[in-house]
C-alpha cells in the first residue's frame, strides 16, 4: 500500500471504488481468484486464464496466474481521470519498450465496459505476471531485519539489491527513470527471482544528453529525493534524473536493516521530508541505523548522497558491481571498518611523513589581531579517546580536496588526534559526506590551519571533516574549492602499502 503520495490528489477511497469484485469475475480472456492490495490509484486482484482446461492432480503444469491491476476511472473528475489514463499509458509504453528479466512483464490490457458496475465501467485493466509478494511484505515479516545477524539470510539481501540494481541498470541504461521506486513495487516471484513493477509513474529521458525526463508531481514521500520537495512544476511536470531512483535505493537499503525504518527521523511521511530537506542542506548529519553492516552503510550513504550531481556518481551498474564484488570477497571483519577511519594514519607513519605533536598554538595567523577561530579534533573511536600517546592507529587525516573521496591520496602527511586544538579559516557546508565510527554523517568540512613546524613560520591549511569535532565555531563560508590542490608544503606521498582508492571514513 502507498504510504503517503506526493501530489495529494490521488482519488479517496469510497465505498464503490473498493468494492470487492467477486471470484470469477471475467476481464478479458481472464477472470479473478482473489485480491491482492490496493494502491492510491488501482487495486490489483489474481486472475487466471477463463479456459484454462480443469486440471487433474499431478498432471501438467499449474494455470498460468496473473495479476490484474485495475485502474478505476469512474466518478473521477476530468484531471484525476486524465491521470489513471496516464499511468496506464506509461505502464504499457514502458512494458512494449524495455522489456527485460527484471522488469515485470505486461501480458495485456484492457478497458472493461460494464454499465451494470457503474464504478468500474470504463476502468483500464493492465495484465501482469503475478509475483508472489512484495519487497515490502519481506520487511513487514523482518526476515531481511535479521539479515545482519544471520549469514544467509545476510546473502538474501546481497542478492535481492543486486537483482534491484540489476533491474535498474536496464531501465536507466533504456533511458527511462523509474520514478517510484520503493518495497510496495518491488515484487518475489513464485521461484524467488526478483522483478521491478509499477511503471505509471517511469519516465523517458529526454534533454539533449538525454539525463533527466519530466513526471508528474507524484511519488511516494517517503522515497522522494531532497531534490524532488524544491523542483518546480513546470509545463510538462516535475524534472527527475535516474539518481533519484538512486535516492530511493539508500532508503530502502537502510530500511532493510532497520527494521523497515527510514535514515530520516519524523513520525509522519511529510516530517520525514523536513528532515531529508534539513540534512540536503547541511542542518543535519545522515544518521544511519548502526544495525546497518559497514559495506551497507556505505552503500546507503553513498545512495543517499544529498545532490543530485554527488549521488550521479553512483549508477545502477557500479552499485552492482560493488554488490557483486562484496558477494564473492571473503566477508570482512567488523574491525576493518573500524579502523578505516585510522588508515590514512598507519600508511603515512610508515613513510615517516610528517608526524607533529600538539596543537596548532599561536603559529596560527590570527586575523587583523584577532584571535583565530578554533576547534578541538573529536575521535568517535571510544579506545582512541582514551589514549594519549599519539598512537598512529589512532590519528586523524586532514584533507588536500573536500570535493574528493577522503582517501589516502587525497590527505596531508601531518596527522591530528583526539584532543588538538585547530586554528580554524572557514567552514564549508557541501563537501563529500563522511561518516565517522558512530554513524554521524555530514557534508560539511572546515578548513583548519596545519599545525605548525618549527622551521615554518606560516603554516598551510588542509580540511578537517564536521564529524571529526564536536565543536561549531563561528567561522564564514569558504569559497567552493576549485578542485586546485590546497598547497601543503610538503609532498603527499601515497603509501603503496594501501589502495589510494580505499575510503576513508
Ligand atoms: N504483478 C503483481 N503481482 C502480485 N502483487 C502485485 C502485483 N502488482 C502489484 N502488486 C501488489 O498489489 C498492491 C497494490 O499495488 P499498486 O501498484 O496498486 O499500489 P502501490 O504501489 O502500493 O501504491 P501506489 O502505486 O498507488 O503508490 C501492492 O501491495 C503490490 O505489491
Amino acid at each position: 500500500m502507498s504510504r503517503g503520495s506526493a501530489g495529494g490528489d490521488g482519488p479517496q477511497a469510497d465505498g464503490d471504488r473498493t468494492e470487492l469484485l467477486p471470484r470469477g469475475y471475467r476481464v478479458g480472456g481472464w477472470e479473478v481468484t482473489e485480491p491482492i492490495g490496493s494502491g492510491g490509484w488501482a487495486t490489483v486482484y489474481a486472475g487466471s486464464p477463463v479456459d484454462s482446461p480443469p486440471r487433474q492432480p499431478g498432471t501438467g503444469p499449474e494455470p498460468v496466474e496473473v495479476a490484474l491491476k485495475f485502474l478505476p476511472t469512474a466518478g473521477l473528475a476530468p484531471r484525476q481521470a486524465r491521470k489513471v489514463a496516464e499511468t496506464a499509458r506509461r505502464e504499457v509504453e514502458l512494458g512494449r519498450r524495455a522489456g527485460h528479466p527484471r522488469l515485470i512483464r505486461l501480458l495485456d490490457s484492457v478497458v472493461i465496459s460494464d454499465p451494470d458496475r457503474a464504478f468500474l465501467d470504463g476502468a483500464i485493466v493492465l495484465v501482469m505476471e503475478r509475483a508472489e509478494r512484495s519487497l515490502r511484505d519481506l520487511f513487514d515479516a523482518g526476515v531481511a531485519g535479521a539479515a545482519g545477524a544471520a549469514g544467509v539470510a545476510g546473502a538474501d539481501v546481497a542478492r535481492l539489491f543486486a537483482e534491484i540494481c540489476e533491474g535498474l541498470a536496464h531501465l536507466h541504461g533504456s533511458g527511462w527513470v523509474h520514478g517510484d521506486l520503493k518495497p510496495e513495487n518491488i515484487l518475489l516471484m513464485a521461484d524467488g527471482a526478483l522483478k521491478l513493477s509499477d511503471f505509471g509513474l517511469a519516465t523517458e529521458l529526454t534533454g539533449t544528453h538525454g539525463t533527466h525526463g519530466y513526471a508528474p508531481p507524484m511519488g511516494t514521500l517517503d522515497y522522494l529525493p531532497p531534490e524532488r520537495w524544491q523542483a518546480p512544476l513546470g509545463e510538462h511536470g516535475v524534472e527527475v534524473r535516474p539518481s533519484a531512483d538512486i535516492w530511493a535505493l539508500g532508503i530502502m537499503v537502510h530500511e532493510a536493516f532497520a527494521s523497515g525504518a527510514s535514515p530520516f527521523p519524523g513520525a509522519t511521511p511529510v516530517a520525514r521530508g523536513a528532515a531529508v530537506q534539513e540534512y540536503a542542506d547541511g542542518r543535519a548529519p545522515l544518521r544511519i541505523d548502526s544495525a546497518l553492516p559497514p559495506f551497507w552503510r556505505a552503500l546507503a550513504a553513498d545512495c543517499l548522497a544529498p545532490t543530485h550531481a554527488e549521488r550521479a556518481a553512483h549508477s545502477a551498474e557500479s552499485l552492482l558491481a560493488r554488490i557483486a564484488a562484496r558477494s564473492t570477497a571473503p566477508r570482512p571483519v567488523r574491525r576493518r571498518w573500524r579502523s578505516r577511519a585510522a588508515l590514512v594514519t598507519v600508511a603515512v607513519c610508515s613513510v615517516a611523513a610528517t608526524v607533529w605533536s600538539h596543537a596548532v598554538g599561536d603559529a596560527a595567523s590570527a586575523v587583523k589581531g584577532q584571535p583565530p577561530a578554533r576547534l578541538r579534533v573529536f575521535n568517535a573511536d571510544d579506545g582512541c579517546r582514551v589514549r594519549t600517546d599519539r598512537n598512529p592507529q589512532c590519528s586523524l587525516g586532514l584533507a588536500i580536496d573536500p570535493l574528493k573521496p577522503y582517501t589516502v591520496d587525497n590527505v596531508v602527511p601531518v596527522r591530528v588526534w583526539h584532543g588538538d586544538v585547530l586554528a580554524v579559516v572557514c567552514r564549508l557546508p557541501r563537501g563529500i559526506p563522511i561518516i565517522d565510527e558512530s554513524d554521524a554523517s555530514s557534508t560539511e568540512w572546515y578548513r583548519v590551519r596545519l599545525p605548525a613546524r618549527p622551521s615554518s613560520a606560516a603554516s598551510a591549511s588542509a580540511w578537517l571533516p564536521a564529524v571529526r569535532t564536536a565543536d561549531h565555531p563561528r567561522v564564514p563560508d569558504c569559497p567552493r574549492p576549485t578542485g586546485k590542490p590546497v598547497s601543503t608544503s610538503v609532498p603527499t606521498p601515497v603509501p603503496a602499502s594501501v589502495p589510494a582508492s580505499m575510503p576513508v571514513r
